[in-house]
C-alpha cells in the first residue's frame, strides 16, 4: 500500500531544481521530508580509466540506472528503508558507502531527466518542472562545477557545448509537456515556491491522518 506521497522537480542543469527543493523542505520544516536526488543513481563509472570517464554524455538517460531508483522510490513510497547511493562528481563513480534512507511521507526527486522517464513519472503526485533561462543556468552551472565539482573553465564549456545543451533540447525541455506546475526563473521565485510548499503541507497532513487510520 502505498504510505507517502512523490514530487518530482526537473529542469536544466543550473536551473535551481535542489535550491527550490531545498527551500520547499526548509519551510515545511518537518522530518517526514526527505529529498533523493536523481544524480545519487548516475551509473558508476569506476570500471573505466579516469581519463575517459569525464568525456561521458552523462546528459543522456542512459547514463541513469533508473531502474534502481524508481525501485528506491516505491519501497520509499510503501513505507520501507533503502540503501541509497553516494555519488562522486570527481571521480564519477559511486562510493562504497551508501546512505540508509527511512520511510518519510513525503519523498521529494530533483533531476534533469526525471520527467522525461515514464517509470520516474508514472510514480509522481505532483510534477514540477523550473523554466530558467538556458544562459542563467549556464553561467550558474560555470560557477558551482568550478567551486564545488572540481571542473576547469575549459571543461565546463566543451561538456556544455557537446552534450548538456544538446540533450537539453533533446529531453529535458520536452519533459516539460508533462508537468502539472511549471515554475520561471526558479530558485528565488518565492511566490511559486509557497504556493507549492502550502499545496504539500496538505498534502502532508491528509496522508499522515490516512496512515494513521490504516
Ligand atoms: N534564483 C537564483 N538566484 C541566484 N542563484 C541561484 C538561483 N537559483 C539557483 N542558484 C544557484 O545556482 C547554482 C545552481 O543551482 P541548483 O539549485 O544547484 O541547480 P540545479 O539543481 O537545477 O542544477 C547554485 O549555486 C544555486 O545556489
Ligand atoms: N560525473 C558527472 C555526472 C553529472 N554531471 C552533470 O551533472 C548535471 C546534473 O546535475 P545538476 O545538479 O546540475 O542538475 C548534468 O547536466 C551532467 O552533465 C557531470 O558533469 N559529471
Amino acid at each position: 500500500m502505498k504510505r507517502g506521497i512523490l514530487i518530482g522537480i526537473a529542469g536544466a542543469s543550473g536551473s535551481g531544481k535542489t535550491l527550490v527543493a531545498n527551500t520547499i523542505i526548509e519551510r515545511l520544516g518537518s522530518d517526514k521530508v526527505v529529498l533523493i536526488q536523481e544524480d545519487s543513481y548516475y551509473k558508476d563509472l569506476s570500471d573505466i580509466p579516469l581519463d575517459a570517464r569525464a568525456g561521458r554524455n552523462f546528459d543522456h538517460p542512459d547514463a541513469f540506472d533508473h531502474d534502481l531508483l524508481a525501485e528506491h522510490l516505491t519501497k520509499l513510497l510503501q513505507g520501507k528503508t533503502v540503501a541509497h547511493p553516494i555519488y562522486d562528481y570527481k571521480t564519477h563513480s559511486r562510493l562504497k558507502e551508501t546512505r540508509t534512507v527511512g520511510p518519510h511521507t513525503i519523498v521529494i526527486l530533483e533531476g534533469i531527466l526525471v520527467l522525461n522517464e515514464p517509470k520516474l513519472r508514472n510514480l509522481m503526485d505532483i510534477r514540477v518542472f523550473i523554466d530558467t533561462a538556458l544562459d542563467i543556468c549556464f553561467i550558474r552551472r560555470l560557477q558551482r562545477d568550478i567551486e564545488e565539482r572540481g571542473r576547469s573553465v575549459e571543461s565546463v564549456i566543451t561538456q556544455y557545448e557537446n552534450t548538456v545543451r544538446p540533450m537539453y533540447f533533446q529531453f529535458i525541455e520536452p519533459s516539460k509537456r508533462y508537468a502539472d506546475i511549471i515554475i520561471p526563473r526558479g530558485g528565488k521565485n518565492l511566490v511559486a515556491i509557497d504556493i507549492l510548499t502550502t499545496k504539500i503541507r496538505s498534502l502532508l497532513l491528509q496522508q499522515e491522518k490516512i496512515n494513521l487510520e490504516a
